[in-house]
Parts: C-alpha cells; structure tokens; sequence
C-alpha cells in the first residue's frame, strides 16, 4: 500500500511539474491564453495509444491565467518580500488573492493604491516565484459566513478566482476579443492563402537553388525522390555580397523555401500516421497472437530504428502528428498545406479538438479550396509527396465562385442566371472609364494645386507616389503601398435569407482599413440601375453591372460594419469601403442610404432591430451619403 501511494505521489508531481512548465510555454509565448483552457487526464496502458483510459477533464483556464501574472512578467528588481506586501495588498476588505494569483502587471497599481500589510498572513504565504499546486484545505479557499462571524481577525472574504476582480474582468471577460484557437488557425490558414507567397513547388525548388548556395541540388526534390538531402555547403570563397535589395530577396526565397518544407512536413507527418495505423493492422493480422498494445509496439519499434528517433520521441511527436491527420481528415489537405506554424500550437494543446469544431474544419474545406486553387493553382503538387495525385477542382478568379456553408461552391454566373440568362462578370483591379461618355478623359480627376510639385495627400498632408520607397501617405497602404495583396481576403457567398450573394470577410479588417476600391466602368446618364454616384471636378457614375470587383456583391445593412470613403490618390479620385471594425467570418455590409431604398420596390432583409427599411411606408428621408443608389 505504502509502495503505491509513493507511486501516486511520484505520478501527481509529475502531472503538476507537467502542467506548470505548460503553463510556463503559455507565459512565454506572450500569447493571451484561451478564454478555456482544460486539462485532459488520459492514461495508457502498456504504451498503447489507441486503448486510452480517460481520467477525467479539468478547467485550468485559472492556473493558466494566475501562472501568466507569475511566470510571464518576472522581474529581477523585486524582492519576494515586495511580492508579499503586494499579495496582501486588497482593493477594500473583501479579496485577498493568494500569491499564485497575483497578477503581475496590476501588482504595481495596487502597490501605489495600497500599502497595508498583514505580518501574520506574509507569514504563513511564501513566494516562490512560479506556480504549485495548492493543498486542499489551503488559506485560498472561501470562509462559510459562520466562520467569518466567528473570526477574530479583521474579516476578509477570500477568493480562489482572481478573475472575480473588476480590473481584470474588462480583459478577460469580452469573448468577442479573444478568438477560440481554432478560429486562429483558421485566420491563419486564410492568411496564408490570401498572402503573396507561392505554393508552387517547382517555382521554390528553382529558387532554392539561385539563393546563392554552391549546389546544384534542389532539398526538395531529394527529399521528394526519397533521398538523404545534399548537404548545403557554403565555400567561403562564393559567400555572395549582397546589397539590401539583394537581402530582401534573399529573405523572400528562404521564407518561400521554409514555408513549403514546411508544408510539406506537415503533410508527410500526417500521412506517416496513417502508414503507421497501417502498418499495426498488417502486424496483427500476421501475428494474430499479438495483442493490439504488442502490435503497435512492434511498429513503434521499427519506426524508432528507422527513422532514428527514441520511442520517446516519436511517442511526443505521434500526439502531435494524429492531430494533424485528424485535420486533414476533417477539412483536407489544403489545411495543412496553408496552416503554417499555428497548427503545431493547436494540435499540442488539443484545445479545440472536439466536434464541433472539426463540424466547422468540414464546412470550411470547400471554401479553402477555392481559394487555394484559384490563387495557388500548384498547391496540391505538393501531395504528391505522399502519393495524392488530386487535381485542381476550381479554376478562374477567386470570385468566380460563390461559397457557402451547407453546399458545394457554385460558379457565379450560375447564380445570376434566373435574373438574367446574359450574366456576364469581369473582375478589374482598377476602375476603366467608358469612352463613350468621357472620350479620353478621366472625370474622377481633381485639380492639382498649381505651387504642389508633387501629389499631397488632401488627408494626411503627405507626399503620394506610384514608387512606394517615395511615398509617404499611408492611408491606405493595403491599397496603394507596399503592403498591398493580390486579392482581397474576402469570398462571394450565397445569403440565407434570399439577398442572393453577399461579402464574407475572411480575415478581420480592423476599423479603417480598406476592404477595396469601389472599381467598374466611369460612365454617366445611366437610370433605374444599381451605379455608385459620384463627383469630383464633374459628376459621375460607377456602374459594376458587367465589370468590377468583389465590392459589387457587399449587402445594404442598416447597421453597416463598412462604409464607402472618398479619397484622392495621384489626383484621381477613388471611392474606398473601409472597414468601420469586423471579425473574420463576419458578412461585410453598407448602408446604401435612403436614397437608394427611396421608391425601391424591395424591403430590406438585414434583420436588424434598427432596420429603417424592413417596412417600405415609414422611410424617413436622411442625409445621403455615398453609396450604390441611383
Ligand atoms: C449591389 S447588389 C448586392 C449584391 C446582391 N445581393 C447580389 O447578389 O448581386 C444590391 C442588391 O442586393 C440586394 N440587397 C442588398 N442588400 C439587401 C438587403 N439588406 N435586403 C434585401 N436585399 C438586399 C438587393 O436586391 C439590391 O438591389
């Protein structure tokens, strides 16, 4: 008996030493932890994974929240007496938290608030500078009213949960801040779809062979062939002298080349699991002696002098490696490819691994691979390495399709044909003007001031040039700067309550970012159809029937989360929707104003509690602004 309880002794300071230095991992990472963070209990016997015992789910959101007040903010200038004083430090007579909890950052407001302390508390509290786990029956637990009353020291309520206290409730309490990490993997695989890096293994491979190394052979395509990877070997006599913009490229080609190896890793460890669950089923089926835990330990054992890892090792790693599998097998290959490191995090704390969340990976693979085919025609080149020969489903424009969340991607044409059996869409990336109402002048044009050599900015009074090195106005920098992307990360989708399409934003767009140009033909004298109205030096019209981009498809909403921005770049004048703040998944919406919906045979769909138009006889005129009315 005694030998066992040692043992249990020995398990639970293992667990306790695991969950502080996770906690420690979180700290570190400087990341804000998940709004809930639970800690698994899972227990294998003889080494066999598929034969898990679960010993229960328990909520460490607190420990993980007290451990980054203490690990994370360390400084070396305080005395653990200071930390004393400051734990006993209490906003009124109601809270002490004890030392685990005691969030570093606010410790020194409370310290310039307070300076009591209590001398028979700092006793019996001993700092020791991180997290352990508290005794059942400890000082940090709530007193029964009783016991207060009976109490002859000074009446303190205590708390185990800090996050109670009303300074830290503004930070942790608003779950629309703090995104669920599966909603960041999936940011991030958007992120990487919509960004400028290629995914085109050929064009990688060849320019992973100019970075300047002496070898004519490509990593990728040894590793692909399945051989050991040429040494990389740089003879001091060829090392390259390199200018900035040399370094900038530079950087672009290993970045391109560490993002596929990436990839590829990814993709070949998920598969490598399915290979080994394989490899299991053959053994036991040769061996039907063996049990299913001595099967496995078999494969494990091969893959361990193969591969040359320890059982340790590869154990760590096949956690870490299922996670990935279950991914791909959830929301396909196109998520693994364009996860980027964010996949790592999220399969070694399995946070987000339940099924409504792999319900979502299924609902968003289609939607992915959209736009991972139409950007990244090449990407499933990549899956060959593991002897996936899939090929491109969606090709054109990236909005050439219309996405949705309960059916296949349909082609955009396809949803116009009731209306109009001619529907016909060309996506522009700038406005072209109709020679036949302008000839060959631009009317968005303004005047430049006659003493400005250059363009100045009539917002931010900075100098604006095509050569982004030269310009200095950064209002928009995602549209006319460097930081500008091949295509917006945003999709068509088909609306649920007969809208017909909409704008679906993928990524967030923060509060006075450009979503895009309002882009189409520059014409004029056009009635009794959707036209953007403009003036600059003359009036005109921006009409996005045939031509345009994917600011075409954005909803009215009478209670917008963008709007339509007049700005002047290179004398031209442009009509920008800006982002008024939306989260990633949110629809993208305008108000058309009352113009538009004036005499409109239609009433609004947006179902908001402030909708102005949902009932067409009490319309009350207001000031128009920009917008797509006639
Ligand atoms: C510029 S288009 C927007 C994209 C459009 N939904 C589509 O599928 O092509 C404007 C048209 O969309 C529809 N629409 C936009 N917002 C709406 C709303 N809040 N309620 C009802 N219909 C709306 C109306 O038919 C409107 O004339």
């Amino acid at each position: 008996m005694g030998a066992e309880l040692g043992a249990l002794e020995r398990l639970s300071a293992h667990i306790a030493r695991s969950i502080v230095q996770q906690i420690a991992t979180v700290s570190a990472s400087g990341q804000s932890p998940p709004a809930a963070c639970k800690l698994d209990l899972k227990g294998y016997i003889d080494g066999d994974i598929s034969s898990s015992i679960d010993l229960g789910s328990y909520d460490i959101s607190t420990l993980i929240e007290s451990g980054r007040g203490s690990v994370a903010t360390e400084t070396p200038f305080e005395t653990s007496i200071e930390r004393q004083q400051e734990s006993h430090a209490s906003t009124g007579n109601e809270v002490i938290p004890s030392e685990e909890h005691i969030p570093r950052r606010s410790s020194r407001s409370r310290r310039a608030l307070n300076n009591d302390s209590d001398s028979e508390t700092s006793k019996r509290r001993k700092i020791t500078g991180g997290l352990r786990l508290r005794p059942m029956g400890s000082a940090n637990q709530s007193m029964s009213p009783e016991a207060e009353e009976n109490s002859q020291a000074p009446v303190r309520r205590l708390q185990a949960d800090v996050r109670e206290k009303p300074q830290r409730r503004t930070a942790r309490d608003e779950p629309a801040l703090r995104p669920s990490t599966l909603s960041k993997l999936i940011v991030g695989i958007w992120e990487q779809v919509f960004s400028s890096m290629s995914f085109d293994i050929s064009v990688v491979s060849s320019e992973w062979r100019t970075t300047g190394f002496q070898t004519h052979r490509s990593l990728i395509s040894d590793l692909a062939q399945g051989e050991q990877p040429s040494a990389v070997q740089v003879p001091p006599a060829t090392v390259p002298e390199r200018t900035f913009t040399g370094m900038n490229l530079l950087c672009r080609k290993i970045s391109q080349a560490s993002r596929c190896s990436r990839a590829l890793e990814v993709v070949v460890q998920a598969s490598w699991i399915e290979h080994f669950d394989r490899q299991v089923q053959e053994i036991a089926k040769e061996h039907p002696q063996l049990s299913a835990t001595k099967a496995r330990m078999k494969a494990l054992a091969q893959a361990c002098s193969e591969i040359g890892w320890s059982e340790k090792e590869i154990r760590n790693k096949m956690a870490i490696w299922r996670g990935y599998k279950e991914i791909k097998d959830h929301g396909g290959w196109v998520c693994l490819v364009f996860a980027g490191m964010g996949i790592y995090r999220f399969c070694k704390y399995r946070i987000g691994f339940d099924p409504e969340s792999m319900a979502i990976l299924r609902r968003t693979r289609t939607r992915f691979e959209v736009a991972a085919d139409t950007l990244h025609p090449h990407w499933r080149d990549m899956l060959t390495i593991v002897g996936d020969t899939s090929s491109r489903v969606y090709n054109g424009h990236p909005h050439d399709w219309v996405v949705s969340d309960h059916d296949d991607p349909v082609p955009l044409k396809q949803t116009y044909l009731q209306y109009d059996p001619q529907f016909s869409f060309t996506h522009l990336d700038s406005s072209v003007v109709d020679p036949y109402a302008f000839g060959a002048n631009d009317p968005r044009q303004v005047a430049v001031q006659s003493h400005q050599a250059a363009h100045v900015c009539n917002v931010c009074g900075e100098k604006q040039s095509e050569d982004v090195t030269e310009s200095t106005c950064r209002c928009f920098p995602n549209l006319f700067g460097s930081d500008q992307l091949p295509v917006a990360p945003v999709q068509i989708f088909r609306t649920k309550n007969g809208r017909n399409n909409g704008l679906l934003a993928c990524c967030p767009f923060e509060r006075g970012v450009a979503i895009g140009e309002f882009t189409g033909l520059i014409t004029k004298g056009l009635e009794g159809m959707d036209v953007m109205q403009a003036e600059a030096e003359q009036r005109y019209q921006i009409y996005q029937g045939r031509e345009g981009n994917y600011t075409r498809f954005v909803n009215h909403s009478c209670r917008p989360n963008s709007q339509f921005q007049r700005f002047v770049w290179m004398g031209t004048q442009r009509i920008i929707l800006v982002s008024r703040g939306i989260e990633a998944g949110q629809e993208i919406t305008v108000d058309y104003s009352d113009a538009y919906w004036r005499n409109l045979p239609k009433t609004c769909l947006c179902q908001e509690s402030c909708c102005r138009f949902k009932n067409q006889d009490r319309i009350q005129p207001r000031i128009e602004t920009a917008s797509p009315g006639s």
